[in-house]
């Protein structure tokens, strides 16, 4: 079995812009941490601030989420790849010619590609969302749907609830990435998520990778609350 490598950790960077980003991970460390930069912060601030993560050590999470046809999302995925970024993201839902089409390009990039992995459903969609857009199968349905196609187009893993991850390990096998958003330490503040887990319980159900926004961004010394949540889970 392939094991996760160290850290874990991926903080989430969500700020409208680079100033209040780096002032953060200006007192983060590289060592117990990976950072997701997302589309409002890579919008504003672009290649040029990836490349300044990089700079200070950091590997990056470009977290785009791209969904168009083939020849486009590819294009994009080796962008990302000639950015140098850790991992990059699709849409599931582009299927599997666009998936393939995204494994295909990256393997130019060899052993130092970036992980590839893709988006099942959003945690912010439920039931009466899916059937909005035809589909009547549960989540959990749709999401193992999506992580079967995912593995089967030869991706690494997929974005999904540590809720799912003991039943997507079961079924994908354990070399399947899974990349965990909604995690919250117990002293922390629930915020908007719904379905939490804490890193230790979610290391346990099967994550590989924690994304972890607000309780370190957010908190009044985030090394600090950096430092507890590496602590916790490092020999997991
Ligand atoms: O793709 C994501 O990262 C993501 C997918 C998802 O289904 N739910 C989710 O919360 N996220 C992201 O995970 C991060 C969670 O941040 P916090 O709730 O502050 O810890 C944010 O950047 C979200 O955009």
């Amino acid at each position: 079995m392939q094991t996760p490598d160290n850290p874990r950790i991926i903080v989430a960077l969500d700020f409208p812009s680079d100033q209040p980003a780096l002032a953060l991970v200006d007192q983060l460390d590289p060592a117990k941490c990976r950072l997701k930069v997302g589309k409002e912060l890579f919008t504003r601030s672009g290649p040029e601030l990836v490349r300044k993560l990089h700079a200070r050590g950091f590997e990056v999470f470009l977290d785009l989420k791209f969904h168009d046809i083939p020849n486009t999302t590819s294009a994009a995925v080796a962008a990302a790849a000639d950015l140098g970024v850790w991992m990059v993201n699709v849409h599931a839902s582009g299927g599997e010619k666009m998936m393939t089409a995204c494994r295909d390009r990256l393997e130019s990039f060899g052993k130092d590609r970036p992980l590839l992995i893709a988006v099942t459903v959003l945690t912010s969609m439920g039931p009466g969302d899916l059937a909005g857009i035809g589909i009547t199968d549960s989540p959990e349905a749709q999401v193992s749907r999506l992580a079967t196609l995912t593995r089967n187009c030869g991706l690494d893993g997929v974005v999904c609830s540590a809720q799912e991850a003991p039943a997507l390990k079961a079924e994908q096998g354990a070399d399947f990435k899974l990349v965990t958003p909604g995690i919250r330490p117990l002293s922390a503040d629930k915020g908007d998520q719904q379905r939490i887990m804490t890193p230790t319980e979610a290391l346990k159900a099967g994550s590989d990778y924690l994304v972890i926004g607000r309780p370190i961004t957010q908190a009044a010394d985030p090394l600090a609350a950096l430092e507890a949540i590496h602590s916790e889970v490092v020999g997991l």
